[in-house]
């Protein structure tokens, strides 16, 4: 027996060493340290109960000098230990449980085994209780067979509520750590879509149809595929379409599945737990999960894997995932926009691609015209992306275009589309001399790459039109004003001579200011 003066200081040891700590490690090893002045101490070990997933789990481990984590899963159905709590009945007292031999106890035998630790030792445990409930073991180890007395079993009783106490301080701060790493991933993900433009030019225009039918679409919760080559907007569309859906206050979250290496897609799409493969640190939730109530954008659908397609397949048909090492599936509630530059059909047709996946895909086929069928929005773009870079590159003085560089513009066959059209106007902007920037040593160059559909007659006529529009578009925008930083030749971005010769040849006319 122990006094009670020896009790208490012991208490008030016991709970500085256990619960100043949140990390269980730390306060094992703290432990062993006091324990070491009392009883026979080499070795602790913190075992949690797993009742979900029927396992009990060796999560730390300390010696007066060492501490670390371990992640030693043990598999026990609730029978199984019930069974050893019965068979632990009549070795224990108040919920300390000792034995000289541990390998007399088969629990202790199995894990001490599974921990690769010798079972020729003597062994003292408690069970931390949470609210009423056994939540795991706390179990000290010592060489040889040392019996543990009934004063050591006395002051051993005092950690089990201590033990329950850090363990569940433990749990909580872990969740505020994950919790932490999804707000920071939450955050930098606001903070990319705040930077990024999703201003849509030629809406009204060139992609009048296009986005007639992207909102048709937008409000029910159909499939989207969007279709149309590299760079003609289809990521700016499928934003489009999540805002102005009903899920538009939940996330939209893109995945490149081009972009993805194949061994990496099962882990992106749906996470994984922890440990779950070599260099599954952490916890991590796939996009699935993170698009929760929201939109998948599943960017060059056309580049899975037969087996990703297969995976994904199963995916929307039973609308849940499983984390890869995970028991449980999670049931997801997410829209899916898929786009491609592919013909989707020609690949089902050369089985490519899964005819299942791609019914299931293309149940609202989207088309976002290639820019030389919608030359109409170019002089548009250009206004919109030299207003854009003059605010990225910092231009106080915005130069002027060449007299031909519409001309040059709106013949050119754009095979990168409006992607090569926004480059084209920065290469030109940062090459730009004495005020002027000259497309000519520009163009011609790519046009030699892809050569520019020869244009017919209709064709030139209709481009001449184009800028006759645009033109009187902005004069009539500005009440007809040509110079000054708020005239129509700055925001055409030409000399002020060169817009009035443009307009005398084009036949302009327009409300004088
Ligand atoms: N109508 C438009 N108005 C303004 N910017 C546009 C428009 N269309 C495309 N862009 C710009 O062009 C670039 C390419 O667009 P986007 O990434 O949406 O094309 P994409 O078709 O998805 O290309 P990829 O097939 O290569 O993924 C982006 O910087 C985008 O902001």
């Amino acid at each position: 027996m122990i006094s009670d003066q020896e009790r208490l200081a012991f208490l008030e040891k016991a709970t500085n060493a256990i619960c100043s700590h949140v990390y269980v490690t730390q306060a094992l090893q703290s432990c062993v340290q006091l324990l070491h002045q009392f009883m026979p101490a080499q070795r602790m070990y913190l075992d949690l109960f797993e009742n979900d997933f029927g396992t009990v789990r060796t999560v730390a481990t300390a010696t007066r000098d060492t501490a670390k984590r371990l992640d030693k899963p043990v598999p026990m159905s609730p029978e199984q230990r019930r069974e050893i709590l019965g068979f632990r009945n009549q070795h224990q007292t108040d919920h300390v449980f000792w034995f000289d031999d541990a390998s007399q106890d088969p629990l202790c035998r199995r894990m001490l085994q599974s921990l690769g630790a010798r079972v020729d030792v003597s062994l003292i445990g408690t069970y931390p209780i949470y609210n009423g409930q056994p939540i795991g073991a706390v179990v000290l180890i010592a060489p040889g067979f040392a019996p543990y007395q009934a004063h050591h079993r006395e002051r051993f009783k005092m950690l089990q509520n201590l033990f329950g106490i850090l363990i569940h301080n433990a749990k909580q701060f872990r969740e505020l750590l994950q919790l932490r790493d999804l707000l920071a991933e939450e955050n930098q993900y606001l903070k990319r879509e705040i930077a990024s433009d999703h201003d849509l030019i030629g809406a009204d225009a060139g992609l009048s149809k296009t986005m007639r039918k992207a909102d048709q679409v937008a409000a029910h919760d159909s499939p989207v595929l969007i279709l149309g080559e590299t760079g003609v907007g289809k990521d700016l569309v499928a934003h489009y379409i999540h805002r102005t859906s009903a899920r538009c206050d939940g996330p939209f979250i893109t995945m490149n599945c081009g972009a993805i290496h194949e061994s990496l897609i099962d882990s992106e799409l749906f996470g994984h737990e922890k440990g779950a493969f070599t260099g599954a640190l952490t916890k991590k939730r796939g996009r699935f999960e993170r698009a929760q109530g929201g939109t998948l954008f599943l960017d060059e659908v056309g580049e899975l894997s037969q087996a990703a397609q297969v995976r994904l397949l199963r995916v929307i048909q039973n609308k849940e995932i499983e984390r890869i090492g995970g028991v449980a599936p999670i049931k997801i509630d997410v829209r899916i926009i898929a786009a491609t530059h592919r013909d989707l059909h020609q690949m089902v047709q050369t089985q490519q691609f899964r005819q299942d996946l791609w019914f299931r895909l293309n149940v609202f086929p989207l088309r976002v015209p290639p820019l030389r069928e919608r030359r109409e929005d170019i002089p548009a773009l250009v206004a919109y992306f030299m207003d854009r870079l003059r605010k990225r590159l910092k231009i106080i003085e915005m130069p002027h275009f060449k007299p031909n560089a519409f001309d040059l513009l709106l013949a050119y066959a754009w095979p990168g589309n409006v992607r090569e059209l926004a480059n084209v106007i920065e290469r030109g902007l940062i090459l730009a001399e004495q005020g002027e920037i000259d497309l000519g040593p520009i163009l011609p160059e790519a046009d030699a790459r892809v050569p520019a559909q020869p244009q017919t007659a209709k064709q030139r006529c209709s481009l001449e039109t184009v800028m006759k529009n645009h033109i009187r578009s902005v004069l009539e925008q500005v009440g007809g004003r040509i110079e000054g930083s708020q005239g129509a030749a700055a925001i055409l971005a030409m000399h002020p001579s060169t817009l009035r010769s443009k307009i005398k040849k084009l036949g302009i006319t327009y409300n004088k200011p």
